[in-house]
C-alpha cells in the first residue's frame, strides 16, 4: 500500500493516499459526540491507565456529583446549530450493563483518541478496544472481537466523513446509539519543548486540517499519522523534541506531554457525530419508549436527483416526519478508466436483504437519510415502503436513541 508521509515514521501510523473526494451537496447536516478507558490493547496500543471509577458507573460530568450540563442545559439539535456543551472528565465507569459493562468497544487509534473518549461518554462502562484503522474496527466486530465499533460519520467542520459512510456501508453492522463530542484541539509536546522550537506537527489529517490556519500562522510543517492518540503516543516514544502533536488535553494527560495551546481548531464550534455500530443479532431492541428514536438509511436510486429529493422529501413531509440528515451523492464513476479523469466511483453497499449471503452491490446515485422516529412507527414504515416503489435500493442502517446531547472532555 502506499503511503504519503514523506517521514520515517512507524508504517502503522502513516496515512494510506487519500481516495478522491465525492460531489456532493449536503442538505441538511446534524452537529455531533465523547470519552476514555482502559483497553485490551491490541495492535501495539498499549491499554490506558484507568481513572477511578463514579460510585454510579457513569462518566463525570462537571467533575461535580455527575451533574449534567452547562448551566443545567442540554444541547440542542439542528444544523450547524450551536448547543450548549455538556463538560466532561471521563472516568472509567463500573456497574449495570444499561452503562456498557462487559461490552468491548473498538476504536481507531491509540488510547487517548477522540473515538475513543466518544465510545466511553456512549457506554462509560465499556472495555475499549484500539485497532489500527477504523475498518478494523469494524472488522472485529463482525468477526466477534468486539461488541462495538465506534466510527465518527460528520462534523461541524467536514460535513458528512463519507470515508467512514464507505466503511458503514460495507458492513453488516447497524446502528446502536449516537453521541455528539465537542472536538477541543490542543498542541502538545515533549515536557519542556517551546513553541519556538516546533518545525513539525502531526496528527489525524482531520485534525490538521480543522486546525489548517493556526498551523499556517506557526509556519510549521504538517504530517499526517493515522490518529491523534497515536500522533501523541509516537513524540513520546521517540522522543521528538522539534515535532507536536495535535490531540485532546486527555491525551496531554494520559502520555505527560505539556499542552502548548488550547483551542487549536479554526471554527471555535466543532463538534464531531460518531455512530456506534453492532452486530445486528446483538444491537439493543427497540429505543426505549421515553426516548426520541431516530432512523438512518441509505436509499440507492436511478438518478435525476432533483425529482427523486422531491419524492424523498414528500414521502417523509406528508407523514410529519423530520429529517436530521439528507445527505445526496452522485457518483457516475466506474472506478476503472473515468476515474482518472475525474469520475468518481460508485458507492458499494452491502445488501443484506436477500436471502443468503450478503452481496456487495455498486449503486452510482446513493441518498443518506436520518429521520426523526423509529422504523418500527408505522408512519415510518409507510415512508419507506413509499420510497421502496421508486428507489432501487433501500437498506435500513438503523434505528436508536436521538441524543441531541454534545459532550466536551475539557
Ligand atoms: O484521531 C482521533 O483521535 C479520532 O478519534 C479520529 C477523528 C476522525 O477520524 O475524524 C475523530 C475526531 C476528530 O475530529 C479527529 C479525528
Amino acid at each position: 500500500m502506499a503511503y504519503t508521509s514523506s517521514l520515517h515514521l512507524p508504517k502503522h501510523l502513516l496515512l494510506p493516499n487519500p481516495r478522491r473526494t465525492r460531489h456532493r451537496s449536503s442538505v441538511s447536516f446534524v452537529p455531533v459526540a465523547a470519552a476514555a478507558a482502559k483497553a485490551s490493547g491490541v495492535n501495539g496500543h498499549a491499554p490506558e491507565k484507568q481513572q477511578p471509577p463514579q460510585p454510579n458507573g457513569k462518566p463525570r460530568i462537571n467533575g461535580v456529583n455527575g451533574k449534567k450540563g452547562v448551566n443545567g442545559h442540554k444541547g440542542v439539535n439542528g444544523v450547524n446549530g450551536h448547543a450548549d456543551r455538556i463538560h466532561l472528565s471521563v472516568s472509567t465507569g463500573s456497574g449495570g450493563s444499561q452503562d456498557g459493562s462487559g461490552l468491548r468497544v473498538a476504536f481507531q487509534g491509540a488510547p487517548g483518541a477522540y473515538s475513543e473518549f466518544a465510545a466511553k461518554t456512549a457506554l462509560p462502562g465499556c472495555d475499549t478496544v484500539p485497532c489500527r484503522a477504523f475498518a478494523d474496527a469494524l472488522a472485529a466486530v463482525e468477526r466477534g472481537g468486539a461488541d462495538r465499533a465506534i466510527l465518527p460519520v460528520e462534523s461541524t467542520m467536514e460535513g458528512t466523513a463519507l470515508r467512514n459512510y464507505d466503511l458503514l456501508l460495507r458492513h453488516d453492522l447497524v446502528v446502536a446509539q449516537e453521541i455528539n463530542l465537542f472536538v477541543h484541539y490542543c498542541l502538545l509536546a515533549m515536557p519542556g519543548v517551546r513553541a519556538a522550537e516546533v518545525r513539525r506537527v502531526i496528527s489525524h489529517p482531520m485534525a490538521l486540517a480543522h486546525c489548517g490556519r493556526a498551523l499556517a500562522r506557526l509556519g510549521v510543517d504538517r504530517e499526517p499519522v493515522e490518529d491523534t492518540a497515536g500522533a501523541v503516543e509516537m513524540l513520546r516514544s521517540n522522543r521528538m523534541l522539534d515535532t507536536a502533536a495535535i490531540a485532546s488535553p486527555r491525551a496531554a494527560d494520559l502520555y505527560g506531554l505539556d499542552v502548548l495551546a488550547h483551542g487549536l481548531q479554526d471554527e471555535s464550534w466543532n463538534v464531531t457525530r460518531f455512530l456506534l455500530l453492532s452486530r445486528p443479532a446483538a444491537a439493543p431492541a427497540a429505543p426505549p419508549a421515553d426516548a426520541d428514536a431516530k432512523t438512518s438509511m441509505v436509499v440507492a436510486h436511478r438518478g435525476g436527483s432533483m425529482a427523486v429529493l422531491l419524492k424523498v422529501l414528500s414521502a417523509f413531509s406528508s407523514r410529519n416526519i423530520n429529517l436530521t440528515k439528507l445527505e445526496v451523492i452522485n457518483n457516475e464513476g466506474d472506478g476503472g478508466d473515468s476515474a482518472a479523469a475525474g469520475a468518481r466511483p460508485p458507492v458499494m453497499i452491502l445488501d443484506t436483504s436477500a436471502r443468503g449471503a450478503p452481496t456487495l452491490r455498486a449503486f452510482p446515485h446513493v441518498l443518506y437519510v436520518d429521520c426523526a422516529g423509529a422504523a418500527s412507527d408505522p408512519r415510518v414504515r409507510e415512508a419507506i415502503q413509499e420510497i421502496e416503489k421508486f428507489a432501487v435500493f433501500v437498506r435500513v442502517l438503523g434505528c436508536y436513541a436521538a441524543d441531541s446531547t454534545i459532550y466536551d472532555l475539557q
